[in-house]
């Protein structure tokens, strides 16, 4: 990566770059945001993504301010690949905002990792979201009527960054506000914006978060001893030792300074948080609206063995996010609870991957069965969901392979039938195995004795949430924000990216690879 134009510096507020790959040999979608005078924020956020990896593992990037400069050190991969302990200890300051991103608009590309950056008239911004925008080329517009870079920038002292995402949009509308205050601009773009969001940014001195107004991501803030964080999962806060204070309100917009926090309402509240969170993308430890995911995860095991009991030996889950339901099958059934799989730890989620071939490929690598196991056994394995079919084409292969007499598929969640758009990448219809096929031609394709799902009503109980407070999109069809086009349904969320290099104006950025 080399830099493009000149680096920033000399103004005395000016953001300052920092690139991995101009750091020589000192190697550098959950949010996270800190505000915390006197901590190490940039550690805090650290420990944060680290608790978060599992909602993104394309990107990662911390952004710092010390009230004067906001620092940003982006790149793409692991959170632990992305920094070490000399990239974070001159990431000085008091508060700081962090991404780990995976991506669901725009490629998955250096110029689209978060932190984004833009200068203000007044200083500058970095913001990171989980979610999705669905009205983005509206938005696409309202940028396109601001003032040009060259209008509005210095470009020899401040580069500009290409993204080509929801995420840029948002933060090149927020940056504009000559005449008013980053505060009274965010109240007047958040109403603006259509799908699922959960913001942090910041500015120099202040910290930001918000939430869509159908709270379809999560979000929480937290209290250290001496200052606030906002994190897209409660795991996040126990991790640096924060306590939970409680959910960012569907509708809210969060402002954390030296004057302690202020909450603003953008938007009346109408709940539709994701259910596939308690399926699949949270962590088991998270609670949401009040319900511990793991124990909704084993609930909907119990549930799926009263509706699809079967006689065999042993129940194994499909890890990790298949265990809990895998647990709660067995408990219901009565049926041994063993483990079938050896799953390699240092693999990460295997459908959020950019590519089916590496999608195919990442799954025979996390993946071993135990043929002692499995042998001459009738075996019940049980998984959080089926999306394209890889993994359980792959894992019935290597249960006969391993020996296995007869081989049940249970899966926790109902077939995934619809593209979600508000922050999953589930990609288009024609790739969901389940929107052409039966349950039991996907069987037959899978190779499965027998495939049982849950139903929709059995999966939306052991949330213990109103149904009506649910988003169910990629089960039902059903949008709870509606889609400004028809025609979505048949792409693909990246190839609906709202502006490349080149077309529409540049955003400016801090550095350029
Ligand atoms: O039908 P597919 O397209 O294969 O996608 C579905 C699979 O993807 C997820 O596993 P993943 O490996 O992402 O994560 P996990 O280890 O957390 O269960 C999920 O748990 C299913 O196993
Ligand atoms: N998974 C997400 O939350 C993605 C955030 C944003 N839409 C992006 O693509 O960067």
């Amino acid at each position: 990566m080399s830099s493009q134009g000149s680096r920033p510096g000399g103004d005395g507020r000016l953001t300052a770059a920092l690139d991995p790959h101009d750091q020589g040999p000192q190697d550098a979608c959950g949010v996270f945001g800190v505000w915390a005078p006197g901590e190490d924020v940039s550690k805090l956020t650290y420990f944060g993504l680290y608790a978060l990896q599992h909602r993104g593992q394309e990107s990662a990037g911390i952004a710092v301010s010390n009230g004067r400069q906001i620092l940003v050190y982006k790149d793409m991969g692991l959170v632990s690949q992305v920094f070490d302990e000399t990239t974070l200890a001159s990431l000085k300051g008091h508060l700081a905002v962090g991404h780990a991103r995976y991506s669901t608009t725009g490629a998955s590309t250096w110029q689209n990792a978060q932190p984004t950056f833009r200068p203000t008239a007044d200083g500058s911004i970095a913001l990171g979201h989980n979610g999705n925008l669905i009205n983005t080329h509206e938005l696409r517009e309202m940028v396109d009527a601001l003032p040009g870079p060259d209008d509005e920038l210095d470009l020899h002292t401040r580069p500009v960054e290409v993204s080509t995402n929801d995420t840029g949009l948002v933060t090149a509308l927020l940056a504009h506000h000559p005449d008013t205050s980053l505060e009274q601009r965010a109240l007047e773009v958040l109403p603006l914006l259509r799908g699922a969001f959960c913001f942090v940014w910041m500015n120099e001195n202040t910290l930001y978060a918000a939430r869509d107004p159908q709270g379809i991501r999560p979000l929480v803030l937290g209290r250290l001893d001496r200052g606030w964080v906002v994190a897209s999962e409660d795991a996040a806060l126990a991790t640096i030792g924060a306590s939970v204070v409680r959910e960012v309100e569907p509708g809210e917009m969060i402002v954390i300074d030296e004057n302690g926090l202020r909450s603003h309402r953008f938007a009346e509240p109408d709940r539709k948080g994701c259910v596939f969170e308690y399926v699949y993308l949270a962590r088991p430890d998270a609670t949401i609206s009040g319900r511990s995911v793991h124990e909704s995860r084993v609930e909907m095991g119990r549930q799926l063995a009263r509706e699809f009991p079967v006689e065999a030996d042993l129940v194994i889950p499909v890890p990790e996010s298949g265990t809990p339901a895998a647990a709660g099958y067995a408990e219901e059934s009565g049926i041994p609870f063993g483990q079938g799989f050896v799953k390699n730890a240092y693999v990460g989620r295997t459908f959020i991957q950019p590519s089916q071939t590496l999608r195919q490929l990442g799954i025979r690598l996390k993946l071993n069965a135990l043929d002692h196991m499995i042998r001459g056994k009738r075996i019940v394995v049980v998984d959080d969901s089926i999306v394209r079919g890889n993994t359980q084409r792959a894992q019935v292969r290597m249960l006969r392979e391993a020996g296995a007499a007869e081989v049940h598929v249970r899966i926790s969640s109902p077939p995934v039938k619809w593209p979600c758009f508000y922050g999953i990448d589930f990609a288009t219809r024609a790739e969901l195995i389940a929107n052409g096929l039966s349950p039991e031609e996907i069987a037959a394709s899978i190779g499965a004795d027998s495939l049982g799902y849950i139903s929709l009503e059995g999966m939306v109980d052991s949330t213990k949430q109103a149904a009506s407070q649910l988003c169910q999109a990629c089960f039902t069809g059903e949008y709870p924000v509606e889609l400004p086009d028809e025609s979505l349904l048949g792409k693909h969320l990246l190839e609906t990216s709202i502006a490349s290099p080149t077309h529409g104006k540049a955003l400016p950025v801090l550095n350029n690879p």
